[in-house]
């Protein structure tokens, strides 16, 4: 059994778009910790605050009130230098949309997070080739992302979200733009890095079955927490798992649909 220390902490956050007439609570004060090591999912209709959560975390977006914490420091606090570390180094983001380079190979999209901090690019040439041979990309590292099929990009991306060894892997809607057979194949790699590198993830998904394969479950609604699922330990299938995922879309109104 894994031992769990807070990596986060997100406390009370709030965010609000605009003003007047155009003024959206996205978040309405949402607490919740991200332990070590976990592999955490957010679920909600559209709409209810999901990625506005993840871009605060990214410090994409700045929370209008509460405080996210990153092994207890307020991550708001940070200065530039603490703040391309966390953004560089700390963190890892993977897209829906990939978003790699066109131009450049697989390989230089891996590695060009290190470019950009600077960083000796030799010194990372073994988590490379760890991370290609865990995701399976060993063979298109040389190729074009034009050259690539859909769940080759994405898991070149996340090889790339992955390189500078981040505390924590936040992915928005990772499956969002693969088909089943391909979407399966990420989540499968991404379970096995989390296990066997401790690397935790902070997953927000629509698709049920990418959900399964998380250790916990928060459901948003309207910007605040709904619902809080684990699954069972030891040893909850699967396929159990997902039945009781689909049980709670359902209470959210997502029907007997597997996709909120
Ligand atoms: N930049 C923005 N300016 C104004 N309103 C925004 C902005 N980004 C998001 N919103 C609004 O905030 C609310 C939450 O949006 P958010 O994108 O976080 O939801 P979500 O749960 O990720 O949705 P989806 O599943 O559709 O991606 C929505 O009402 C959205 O219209």
């Amino acid at each position: 059994m894994k031992n769990y220390e807070k990596l986060l902490e997100v406390i009370q956050v709030e965010k609000t778009y605009g003003t007047g007439q155009t003024e959206t609570e996205a978040l309405k004060g949402i607490t919740f910790d991200v332990f070590s090591g976990e592999f955490l999912g957010i679920m909600g209709a559209s709409g209810s605050g999901k990625s506005t959560l993840l871009h605060c975390i990214a410090t994409m977006q700045k929370p209008t009130k509460g405080k996210i914490l990153l092994q207890g420091v307020d991550i708001s606090s940070f200065k530039s230098a603490q703040l391309s570390n966390y953004r560089g180094s700390k963190i890892g983001y993977l897209f829906q949309e990939f978003e790699l380079i066109d131009n450049l190979t697989a390989k230089e999209n891996i590695l060009l997070p290190l470019a950009i901090h600077g960083e000796e690019i030799k010194s990372r040439d073994k988590k490379l080739e760890e991370l290609a041979d865990q995701l399976d990309i060993l063979d298109v590292l040389q190729k074009f992302p034009s050259q690539l099929s859909g769940g080759q990009k994405q898991r070149v991306a996340a090889a790339r979200a992955l390189i500078a060894n981040p505390s924590i892997l936040l992915a928005d809607e990772p499956t969002g733009a693969l088909d089943t057979k391909n979407a399966k194949n990420l989540m499968e790699k991404l379970s096995t890095i989390n296990s066997n590198d401790d690397t935790t993830v902070l997953m927000v998904t629509h698709d049920a079955n990418a959900a399964s394969f998380c250790s916990r479950i928060l459901f948003i609604q309207d910007g605040v927490l709904f619902h809080e699922m684990r699954r069972r330990v030891p040893g909850e299938s699967q396929s159990s798992f997902y039945e009781r995922i689909l049980s709670v879309l359902a209470q959210l109104g997502g029907g007997s649909s597997n996709v909120l």
